[in-house]
Order: structure tokens, then sequence, then C-alpha cells
């Protein structure tokens, strides 16, 4: 099963850092940081605790300004290549990660729900199926606050991979998970996301063993 994301901007998108750097008081994170990430293709982030592969995952998410340097999202066809405008850069991104909340008091079907009003889900795909999917049919009418963590962690994947945009950004997308979520973590980046930008940020080669492209973030120190 595939599904083709648009999110506003369809296929040949890229995203190219050119020459950035981020510093945090006297700290540089990464510098001197040149790369091209092209839609279709699978790319990990990797380096120990500490390096600053989320700092530069919200760098690349827009959240964080990068300090020196610039990153260009783009969309090209056979004739022409054309830069997103920057107010529709957040339309192309869809992320899951430890410091990105759900919303507690709702049932993991309204959250879905809520979700899908700022951003939709990819065509033909039902919140009851993605419910299913996920393995949360049974728990959907239970608020997400008496979830355990694997459950919230499924559901904060599948907001991020059912997303309908062409960027999918995941900071420690297994986190919490046990074997059958590591496997349906697998699973679903195979089935919905072979068209999309993947970038996985991880240490942990289970996590990212997928990804066909490897970026360390200690090699821009
Ligand atoms: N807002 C901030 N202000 C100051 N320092 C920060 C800020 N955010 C992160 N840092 C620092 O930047 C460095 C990189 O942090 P970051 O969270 O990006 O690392 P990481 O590689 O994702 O780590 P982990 O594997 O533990 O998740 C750390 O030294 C951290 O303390």
């Amino acid at each position: 099963m595939d599904a083709t994301p648009t999110g506003g901007v369809t296929n040949g998108l890229s995203i190219t850092v050119h020459n950035a750097a981020k510093r945090f008081n006297r700290e540089w994170i990464f510098r001197n940081l040149s790369y091209q990430f092209i839609q279709g293709n699978t790319y990990a982030i990797t380096g120990p605790n500490g390096s600053g592969k989320s700092t530069l995952l919200q760098t690349i998410a827009g959240a964080i300004a990068p300090s020196e340097g610039k990153l260009v999202f783009s969309t090209s066809s056979n004739t022409a290549e054309t830069v997103v405008d920057e107010e529709k850069v957040h339309a192309c991104i869809s992320i899951a990660a430890p410091y990105l909340e759900v919303i507690e008091e709702m049932t993991a079907a309204e959250f879905l729900q809520f979700h899908a009003q700022f951003k939709s889900f990819l065509p033909n795909i039902s919140i009851a199926t993605i419910l299913e999917l996920i393995g949360l049919t049974a728990a959907k009418s239970k608020q997400i606050r008496f979830y355990s963590s694997g459950m919230k962690q499924r559901i904060k994947l599948a907001q991020a991979i059912f997303t309908d945009a062409p960027v999918l950004l995941l900071d420690e997308p297994c986190t919490n998970l046990d074997a059958s979520g590591y496997r349906l973590y697998h699973q679903l980046i195979n089935d919905y996301c072979s068209r999309k930008l993947v970038i996985v940020c991880s240490n942990d080669i289970n996590e990212y063993d997928f990804c066909k492209e490897r970026l360390s973030i200690l090699d821009y120190k």
C-alpha cells in the first residue's frame, strides 16, 4: 500500500541547507553544514546524547532559527525549480518528537480529528482505519492521559506518518515502544512513506536501519 503525500506541494521537494550553523550562547552545536535532503529519500541524523540531533531537526522544522546560513525548501519539475514560500513551508512538514505533546484531555479519535482540521491525513484513510492500524481501536474512547507511554507514542507516530505532507521528521520515533511497536513503526514507514522525505534523529540503529543516507552531527562541529 502506498499513498502520495501532497501537503499543497507535490513530488520533487528538496531542502537545501546552505552553510548552516547553530550556537547556544558560546557553544556551537553544529557549523558549516551544507546538505541537500530530497523527497523520496530517507535520512538518519546520528550522534551521541547532547550532540545536537534534535537541535538540527528543529532547525529543519523551522522551530529554531540557524545562527548562520539558511535552509531553502524548493520543488522541482522537469522544467523549473521553485522556492517554497516561507509561510507555506510549515504545511510541507509533519513531525513526531518527545518534546511535542499530545492533547491529553482528548480521546485518540478526537485528537486525530482535531489535528486533521489543520493538516489533512493521507487520502482514503479514515481515522477509524488509522486507529485500527496502530492497534488502538479498543482504546479509542479513552482520554489520552490514561494511555500508557507506548500507546501515546503510537498516537504521536500516527499523527505524523499519516499527515499528508511531503516531509516527515521523526525524533527518537521508537521511544517507549515494545517489540511489536518497533515492527509497527517499520511497517508504517514501509507502507506509507516511500514517497516522502524522511529524516530520523536517533542513536538507536533499530530506529534508522532503513535510512539510505546517514549524517553524523559530529562531522559538523
Ligand atoms: N534552548 C537551548 N538553550 C541552550 N542550550 C540548548 C538548548 N537546546 C539544546 N541545548 C543544548 O544543545 C546541545 C544539543 O542538544 P540536543 O537536544 O540537540 O542534542 P541531541 O543530540 O538531540 O541529544 P539526545 O540524544 O540526548 O536527545 C546540548 O548541549 C543541549 O544542552
